[in-house]
């Protein structure tokens, strides 16, 4: 049987993306350098630091989620039959691809994007383009605090949450309300965010939540 994730024109796609993106990684190194030991601290926990300076010197750096987290978006999407999902950072679009294939394959949905980069945009834009996906997707542009706090669906199936990491509480608190149960949460790099995961592990959360692959958390409502 056929899918969308694993055939042409979005796996070429994808392999070129995450070869793009091993490459620009060593600009993040370059990037990182140029921080002093306090504002690297701050970058990584502090909401109130100037995450959009930080992420407007990223312009070019795509940082996506991984291969594996990729393809578990993926299964994840399929297996509890999306056809909802909102997304905290798109940055050029490579989690996003992973989890609009998954709606085409469920057989339609929106995917609501966000991101502040116009350079990213343009190119996560270009890349659902040439996957054959933008039908599907809506990125909304500015800081998702805003962007992500109005017209949302009545549900959410699934959430991806991979921005600015001491913000995560923040945007969960604003999608938690359309989450049903089986709706699953997705949040990258969350070493950053311990509020976050106090937040969703805490008993009687309502959440089931386990951390998997390092630092990522995976989380189901109940
Ligand atoms: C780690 S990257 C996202 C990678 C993407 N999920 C992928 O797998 O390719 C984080 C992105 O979030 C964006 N971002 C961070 N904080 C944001 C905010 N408050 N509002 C909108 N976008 C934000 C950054 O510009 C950056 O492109």
């Amino acid at each position: 049987m056929t899918n969308t994730l694993t055939t042409p024109p979005v796996a070429p796609l994808l392999e070129r993306l995450f070869a793009d993106a091993a490459r620009s990684r060593q600009l993040l190194g370059e990037l990182f350098g140029q921080l002093s030991p306090e504002e690297r601290a701050a970058r990584m926990s502090d909401p109130g630091v100037d995450y959009r300076a930080f992420y407007s010197r990223a312009k070019e750096i795509h940082m996506p989620v991984s291969p594996a987290t990729g393809a578990l978006l993926y299964m994840l999407a399929r297996a509890n039959g999306a056809r909802a999902i909102v997304e905290f950072g798109t940055s050029f679009g490579i989690s996003t691809l992973h989890l609009a294939a998954a709606l085409r394959d469920n057989g339609g949905g929106r995917l609501i994007g966000s991101d502040f980069e116009p350079n990213k945009l343009a190119q996560a834009r270009a890349n659902l383009e040439a996957a054959g996906l933008a039908d599907l997707v809506e990125i909304r542009e500015g800081d998702a605090l805003e962007t992500l706090a109005r017209d949302l669906p009545a549900t959410i199936d699934v959430v991806l949450l991979d921005g600015h990491k001491p913000l995560y509480a923040r945007i969960f608190a604003g999608l938690a309300p359309h989450l049903r149960a089986g709706s699953f949460v997705v949040a990258d790099n969350t070493d950053a965010c311990p509020d976050y995961t106090a937040l969703v592990r805490a008993p009687g959360s309502g959440y089931l939540s386990i951390p998997f692959a390092g630092d990522v958390e995976l989380t189901m409502k109940l």
